[in-house]
């Protein structure tokens, strides 16, 4: 059995008089990919930036690779990627420079600090061939040039070269192609391989379907089912999710 590297245990987080989460209880192993779904409001997004420590739980705890997350200092040190759904990607740097944003490699001389260009070229070459994108082999093309699904490929790149033990995911395949989407659940897959746990928010049943190990559905804040998706069609996901309503 592999070891969980996030264990979310009790937490509750509440703005004002709604009540966001509810005694959320949630783990996921290493190589795990749990997609968390819920209809609007259900608590997700407040779920994944309790995760990624952008906001702190009003109780319980979040632990990674056993150790306490409550801010985004924490969730660095412990290795948690996150791709936004704005991807957070320069249009105006090359893929190298995209890859490295804010972990930037530089040599210092004295005062002087001067950056490494060559390795951070090598390394971003590295980090998506991991992938297996052919598509993005030329790490010194700007980015501004990219299709969506392949800024998309990039941004997991870019989570999965930094993350040591999570990726956070908010809905990766949103407004793509069915091939770029196939390219997409590609790398979230092959993130899973190389040991990471992840955890995405999607709308997108199907590709959950495809890739979920487990599927985690939340409603009006509690997890109402944590469960494989294995045999579940999309309207049976969807009623869950859903509910009477
Ligand atoms: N900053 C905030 N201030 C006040 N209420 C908030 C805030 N953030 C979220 N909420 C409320 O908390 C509940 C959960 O919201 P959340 O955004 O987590 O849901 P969600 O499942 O991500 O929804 P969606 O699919 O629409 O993004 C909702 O009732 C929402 O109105």
């Amino acid at each position: 059995m592999k070891a969980d590297v996030l264990a979310v245990t009790g937490v509750s987080k509440n703005f004002g008089a709604v009540s966001a989460l509810r005694d959320i209880n949630l783990t996921v192993r290493a190589g795990e990919i749990v997609a968390l779904l819920g209809d609007n409001g259900a608590g997700k997004s407040t779920l994944m930036n309790v995760i990624c420590g952008s906001a702190t739980a009003d109780g319980g705890s979040v632990l990674v690779d056993g150790e306490p997350l409550t801010n985004l200092a924490d969730a660095r040190r412990l290795g948690v990627g996150v791709v936004y759904q704005d991807l957070a990607l320069a249009p105006h740097l090359n893929l190298a420079e995209n890859l490295f944003l804010g972990n930037e490699a530089v040599r210092r001389y004295g005062p002087v600090r001067v950056l490494q260009r060559q390795r951070m070229r090598r390394e971003a070459t590295e980090a998506i061939e991991r992938l297996g994108i052919s598509t993005l082999r030329d790490v010194t093309m700007p980015v501004g040039r990219l299709s969506g699904g392949q800024r998309q490929v990039l941004a997991v790149a870019r989570a999965m070269k930094w993350a040591k033990n999570l990726i956070l995911l908010d809905e990766p395949t949103a407004a793509l192609g069915p091939k770029q989407v196939g390219i997409v659940l590609d790398s979230i897959t092959t993130a899973a391989s190389h040991g990471l746990g992840v955890v995405l928010v999607s709308h997108d049943i199907p590709s959950v379907l495809k890739i979920a190990d487990r599927i985690v559905v939340l409603r009006h804040g509690t997890i109402v089912e944590d469960r494989t998706p294995a045999g579940l069609s999309v309207a049976q996901v969807v009623t869950m999710m859903v509910g009477d309503e």
